[in-house]
């Protein structure tokens, strides 16, 4: 594929995967997937890149531990197949990645400990410290602390907009979304036989979010509007993302050598310093 994106200058990425690309529609976890996302992973740090995985899963590796096909209504049980699945799926992250010599580390966050500047200080210590000794932190929403207090704002459920959150924070000069489709289009391609790939967007507007349906999977949870809304949150930080398929994991490496793939989500003045980074920095 033609080479024409500018990646030359990324040094800190964050990754996005969600459930339908580690799961099997059988309910197995996709052990191809997480292996080539390791060794993908690890070749960047080797680089010399700085690498934060915004990882999904947990639900679906619960609801494959015990034999469920259908991903239960009820909140608690959704929240005790995400303690179950997030220690197997550490598991697997933890060898795979030994594989290739890679540390990793997991940090499990929530909305509200990010939006209070006492603990988003800390998790921001924690994280630029992991990633200043060359381990990768494995990302995940903390599913079974979902408080209801009022003063919190935990919400439950949706990775791609705390991938973005996450990248905003941390400064990241790039955040790959990887789903089970490859990019954003002009209509769920499940349903429009029609629909045509955007193969770059400048703006979330309300006529993208018209566009955006739903989960395509019965392990996927925000589907596309989710997506759309964390890529609002990085082009309003002036950051760029790239929603891609997440099939073969290592398509991150065409992706870092600037071939066109997926949907680029920037700014149109994308070198220009908004004034949100400048006060955040
Ligand atoms: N405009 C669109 N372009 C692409 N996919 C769309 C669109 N609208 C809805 N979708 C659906 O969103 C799905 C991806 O979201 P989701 O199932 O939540 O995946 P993930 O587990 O990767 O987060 C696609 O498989 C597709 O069915
Ligand atoms: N925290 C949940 C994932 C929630 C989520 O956003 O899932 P997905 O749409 O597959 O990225 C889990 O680990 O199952």
């Amino acid at each position: 594929m033609k080479s024409n994106r500018h990646m030359g200058n990324v040094s800190r990425i964050v990754v996005k995967i969600g459930t339908s690309s580690l799961m099997h529609s059988n309910g197995k976890l996709n052990l191809q997937a997480i292996d080539q996302l390791s060794y993908t992973l690890t070749g960047l740090v080797n680089e010399g890149k700085q690498v934060i995985l915004v990882s999904s899963g947990a639900i679906g590796a619960g609801m494959g531990q015990l034999g469920l096909t259908t991903r239960p209504e009820e909140i608690p049980k959704q929240q005790a197949l995400a303690a179950i699945g997030q220690s197997e799926l550490m598991t697997v992250y933890q060898q795979r990645f030994a594989t290739y010599g890679q540390k990793i580390s997991q940090v499990l966050l929530t909305h509200d400990v990010l939006d209070y500047p006492q603990s988003r200080e800390y998790v921001h210590n924690t994280i630029e410290q992991l990633l200043n000794w060359g381990i990768i932190p494995v990302v995940n929403e903390n599913d079974t602390v979902a408080v209801d207090e009022l003063d919190h704002r935990t919400t439950f459920g949706d990775n791609d907009q705390l991938s973005a959150i996450v990248a905003v924070r941390s400064h990241a000069d790039l955040l790959i979304m990887l789903s089970d489709i490859d990019g954003f289009y002009t209509g769920n391609p499940h349903k429009d036989r029609h629909a045509q790939l955007i193969k770059e967007l400048h703006q979330v507007t309300d006529d993208s979010l018209k566009r955006a349906g739903g989960a395509g999977t019965v392990f996927g949870t925000g589907g596309m509007a989710t997506k759309l809304k964390a890529a609002a949150n990085i082009l309003n930080h002036n950051q760029m993302m790239v929603l891609a398929n997440g099939a073969n994991p290592s398509i991150i490496f065409n992706i870092m050598n600037g071939e066109e793939i997926g949907t680029l989500f920037i700014a149109e003045n994308n070198n220009e310093e908004s004034d949100d980074d400048r006060i955040i920095k």
